[in-house]
């Protein structure tokens, strides 16, 4: 397993770019720790590809260097940067068993039958096809098949990186969550550095250790769910993990108030002057509802989502959300809002401002 550094890393599509806007990824400088499991968020056209590909060596960046355990392989094919990929969709060889096709990468480096036979019915196990490993690839389902693909990606111990981009997309939506449980185990027993593609917010705040969210070519922010959740660095985080996400409203930050058209709120730390854009962030999480608390906002409409209601509502002319107790009683009286100030995160130009501490 390696440890992956982007350094000073950018790509551009064009041949010669003249600004920001023309690459595809702006630049960027990581430490990805050996070992880690990382998933790679964002939606389409946010360059989750265009990294990936550089990783595996598809790709040659424009600019920057991509070193693994410190050695430079921007320029190595992908053969000779040792790592595993699995695809969106299965690749699989159809007139091999189960068995074969999952015994490929070790054949392929010459390691004995012994040692074949023995890693293939451990990772058989961990996927769960134990029972079909004389069959035919041929005739498996695609959920099957893409199994078989997380497997080959599985079996060599000796792999920088496994790479998965997009895997879960032709599975069956009740196999997804075993699917992914189950590399969850797979990362927790071999400690295979592992990178995983996705839009899906769930796939990747449960698979991942951290998660990398991108948006327009930059890494807006890597952290653990918690972080993502407690402490969205930019706004794209917020509005893109939670759901609903967090509400962003435009306001005026005066020490440890905020001012919404004019109406204040308690901040829960102190900010200097604030030019540009100036927002606050407040989750629905921690936002609520009352009849006398807070400031004064128009319910629209209270949603069931099972566990809990989300309460769609106007304040001072912006949609909010608020999301309330599955058993919270809701009345028509109810027309006030109040924030945790501690969670209230304050935003310049899109990126979270520290407050101080005290
Ligand atoms: N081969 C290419 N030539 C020119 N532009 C490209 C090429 N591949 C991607 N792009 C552009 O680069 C940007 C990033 O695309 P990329 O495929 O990396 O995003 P993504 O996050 O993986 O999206 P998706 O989830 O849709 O695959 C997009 O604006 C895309 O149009």
């Amino acid at each position: 397993m390696a440890k992956i550094t982007l350094d000073n890393l950018a790509h551009s599509y064009l041949a010669n770019p003249a600004s920001e806007d023309d690459y595809a990824l702006k630049e960027m400088t990581h430490d990805w720790d050996d070992g880690g499991a990382y998933a790679l968020l964002g939606s389409s056209g946010c360059g989750k590809s265009t990294l990936l590909n550089i990783i595996s060596g598809l790709l040659q960046p424009s600019q920057g260097r991509i070193l693994f355990d410190g050695k430079d392989v921007t320029h190595a094919p992908t053969a000779e940067r040792n790592i595993a990929q699995v695809f969106q969709f299965p690749v699989v060889y159809d007139t091999m068993t189960v068995q074969e096709n999952l015994a490929f990468p070790l054949r392929n480096r010459g390691r004995d039958e012994a040692y074949v036979a023995s890693r293939v019915q451990e990772i058989a196990r961990m996927i769960g096809m134990e029972d079909m490993l004389r069959k035919k690839a041929r005739g498996l389902t695609a959920d099957a098949k893409q199994k078989i693909s997380l497997g080959r990606g599985m079996v060599r111990k000796d792999v920088n990186a496994l790479l998965f981009d997009e895997p879960l997309t032709v599975i069956d939506p009740h196999m997804k969550w075993e699917l992914r449980t189950q590399l969850k185990k797979l990362h927790h027993d071999f400690g295979h550095t592992m990178i995983y593609v996705t839009h899906d917010q769930t796939e990747a705040l449960t698979f991942a250790d951290k998660v990398v969210v991108m948006y327009d070519g930059r890494v807006v922010q890597i952290g653990t769910p918690e972080e993502l959740f407690e402490r969205p660095e930019h706004t794209f985080v917020g509005y893109f993990i939670g759901s609903p996400g967090m509400n962003v409203i435009p306001a005026k930050v005066e020490g440890r108030s905020a001012y919404v058209n004019g109406a204040q709120m308690a901040l829960g730390h102190g900010y200097g002057a604030l030019d540009g854009k100036v927002e606050i962030g407040v989750r629905p999480e921690f936002a609520r509802l009352s009849q006398s608390d807070g400031l004064p906002i128009k319910v629209r409409r209270v949603e069931d989502a099972g566990r809990h209601k989300i309460i769609r509502a106007e304040f001072f002319g912006h949609g909010i959300n608020i999301i309330a107790g599955e058993d919270d009683r809701i009345s028509a009286d109810m027309n006030r809002v109040s924030f945790d100030a501690a969670h209230v995160n304050v935003y310049r130009n899109d990126w979270r401002v520290k407050g101080d501490a005290a």
